[in-house]
């Protein structure tokens, strides 16, 4: 026996040590796992989830109108015209009201059982008391059976029961207005843009809700009042996205399949592509109209269709070099917009990232491919077009990789990298990161934090050329330019090539401070002008190393910012005596352990992965510029407030 199994445990950590947080405490605790953090996107999300209520509500058939507003003091409004929220007291607890319990209690929810709604987005039934705990102020107000009625709740405590406020004639629905709390969300603001963007969607997805959007704050571009209604769904929206540019067909093949017809089940799928060489593919999807950035399954079963059928179009045409058209030919350039409705979906995580119901994908394929085999065989050009294009797109993919076998072969047969690159040991690319690190001190510490088999580091000396100022010539002969291109091994500018990347994950680990975001911000640069495709492709991220340590005993947590430090300090660690606090003031300060639990280990570690705004291109160069411009303390500015403590940062 080892003489570490002798030793007790000691007194701090026993069954008193185990807590167990009731009613709406672990959303405040940990609103990461109920909104995905604490950052812009998640403040957006609160929006989302009181959207989709008011939208399941409208998918149901109960409600043709939402309204969503956005007040003065970023408050937002959401009013819908269904059947309300119940008011009547709750059979289970008779005290207080149905709207009560919902707001405030966790899994409480009328979508559990299908009874009341057949495809709806919700169906943890935590949404809207998720919304109502980290809101400082929230009023629901509910118009039902001629009645109105109202509540109020700060934090998710009700401020009063929930009570008549006047009678109701000509009105039925929910209306919820909340007030984000700033001691969650620190200073994040409600993008007008986003949420605009946002509720036009939804009006895309269900053609048989009208979408009204007022907003108090003017950012500029976004009207400040509008309102949406889409009767051709999601072919009149990609028709929007798409305009102006060069399609292989002429018209995006588009179509919508009622489930209950073909399967005899709830639900249906719909779905809009077209193909244009010219620009990169982008693919939405969606279920029961919540977004899934992420895909899933039923993006899995549209491509098979769609793959499936071309190959079997030129099976029947004669066309041999059809058969080796894959997914990858078909995405690139390919704009999709695919929607599904179906009962009980499953989700990965509360914020619905990623379809996981297994299903889907043979339902959405089945549904897809018939129409796909229609639409080719009834339209001989556009299907002589696509085919065209897409067998060059597999010549072209398959003769790269024959270049590539062929130089892997040739004399050199060594790839040539960069002598300070300590790669990693996989032999694959799958599930490899290289991280990018700030100096040489913070390059020893992350050494021995690494997973030797699937992290790489290549730490920067030199100083990193300012991209956006230099001629292309230059940009080659600036040492760590150089070393990164080598490392990555995919080339750069009109050379650039997605699929020779070495690795799964480009890591930009810099000092939490000034100088680490400038050269943050410089690599962003970089990798935007010069590769651009690896970060559309979501590869490039931005590690968050904290900037304090808290230690109370043997209790050690970290903290990302000020805000979080004071938050954790006034909050306590569950410990007892003095909080000790440190301010790392690099990377290089902080061990071995500090760095693999906060930045590196990828079970425990915080990362943003950067993404480019695809629906607004002028805010994009305008922020290259803002980034990288004349004036100094503006770039700055942005990577330290923003930057850190966003999950998908609009660049
Ligand atoms: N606008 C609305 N109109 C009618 N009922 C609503 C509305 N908003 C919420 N509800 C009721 O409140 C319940 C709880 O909503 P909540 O958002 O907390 O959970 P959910 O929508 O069931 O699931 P999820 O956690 O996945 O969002 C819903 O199931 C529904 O019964
Ligand atoms: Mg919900
Ligand atoms: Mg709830």
């Amino acid at each position: 026996m080892a003489a570490d199994d002798l030793l007790s445990s000691g007194p701090e950590y026993g069954a008193h040590s185990i807590e167990v947080l009731e009613g709406l405490e672990p959303v405040r605790k940990r609103p990461g796992m109920y909104i995905g953090g604490t950052d812009e996107r998640a403040l957006h999300h609160m929006v989302a989830e009181i959207l989709d209520n008011a939208m399941d509500e409208a998918v149901a058939g109960h409600a043709t109108r939402i309204e969503v507003e956005l007040g003065a003091d970023h408050s937002v409004t959401i009013r819908d015209n269904g059947r309300g929220i119940p008011v009547e007291p709750h059979p289970k607890f008779p005290d207080r009201s149905a709207l009560e319990v919902i707001l405030c209690t966790l899994h409480a929810g009328g979508k559990f059982s299908g009874d009341s709604y057949a495809t709806s987005g919700g169906l943890h039934g935590v949404g809207a008391s998720v919304v109502n705990a980290l809101s400082d102020h929230m009023r629901v107000e509910v118009a039902r059976n001629r009645e109105l009625w109202a509540q109020e709740f700060s934090r998710g405590v009700p401020q009063g029961p929930a009570h008549k406020v006047g009678p109701a004639p000509n009105r039925r629905g929910t209306s919820v207005t909340f007030h984000a709390d700033a001691d969650i969300f620190g200073t994040h603001r409600f993008r007008p843009a986003r949420l605009l963007r946002m509720a036009r969607s939804k009006a895309y997805l269900f053609s048989g809700v009208e979408i009204r959007w007022k907003s108090a704050i003017d950012d500029g571009e976004t009207p400040l009042e509008a309102s949406f209604r889409f009767p051709g769904g999601l072919a009149d929206y990609l028709a929007e996205r798409i305009a102006g540019t060069a399609a292989v067909t002429e018209r995006p093949f588009a179509g919508k399949v009622s489930f209950t017809e073909k399967f005899n089940l709830p639900g249906s799928v719909e779905w809009a592509i077209g193909w244009a060489p010219a620009r990169d593919g982008f693919v939405q999807s969606y279920c029961n109209t919540v977004p899934t950035p992420e895909g899933g399954t039923h993006e899995a079963g549209f491509w098979a269709a769609l793959v499936k059928g071309i190959r079997a179009y030129g099976d029947l045409a004669g066309n041999r070099k059809a058969a080796q058209i894959t997914r990858e030919d078909m995405a690139a350039g390919g704009c999709a917009l695919v929607s599904l409705f179906i009962r009980e979906p499953e989700f990965v995580g509360q914020t619905k990232d990623r379809l996981a119901t297994a299903d889907a994908a043979r339902l959405v394929e089945n549904a897809v491919r018939d129409h796909v085999d229609n639409w080719l065989a009834g339209d001989t050009k556009a299907a002589g077009a696509l085919l065209d294009y897409l067998v060059l797109r597999a010549e072209e993919r398959l003769r790269r990789r024959a270049d590539k076998e062929t130089a892997r072969k040739s004399a050199t047969r060594r790839l040539r990298l960069p002598g300070k690159l300590v790669d990693c040991t996989a032999s694959a690319r799958a599930g490899t990161e290289l991280f990018i690190v700030e100096g040489d001190s913070a390059g020893g510490s992350a050494k021995m934090a690494r997973d030797r088999v699937t992290q790489a580091l290549l730490p920067l000396r030199g100083k990193v050329l300012n991209v956006l100022g230099a001629a292309s010539g230059k940009l080659g002969q600036n040492a760590e330019i150089s070393d990164i291109c080598q490392a990555l091994g995919t080339g750069m500018g009109s050379k650039f090539r997605l699929d020779e990347l070495r690795y799964d994950r480009i890591i930009i680990m810099t000092d939490a401070d000034v100088d680490g975001a400038h050269i943050a911000a410089l690599l962003m640069t970089f990798f935007f002008s010069q590769m651009r495709p690896l970060i559309d492709a979501g590869h490039l991220y931005l590690a968050c190393p904290p900037l304090y340590r808290l230690t109370q005993g043997a209790q050690r947590v970290y903290a990302l910012d000020d805000a979080e430090k004071d938050r954790l300090m006034a909050a306590g660690l569950g410990g007892k005596g003095r909080i000790d606090v440190s301010r790392f003031k690099g990377l290089g300060e902080m061990d071995a352990k500090d760095l693999k639990d906060t930045t590196m280990n990828p079970a425990t570690r915080r990362l943003i992965r950067v993404t480019v705004d695809d629906d607004s291109p002028g805010e994009t160069g305008d922020l290259v510029e803002r980034l990288m411009g004349k004036k100094p303390e503006m770039r700055f500015r942005y990577i330290q407030d923003n930057a850190r403590f966003v999950d998908e940062l609009d660049v």
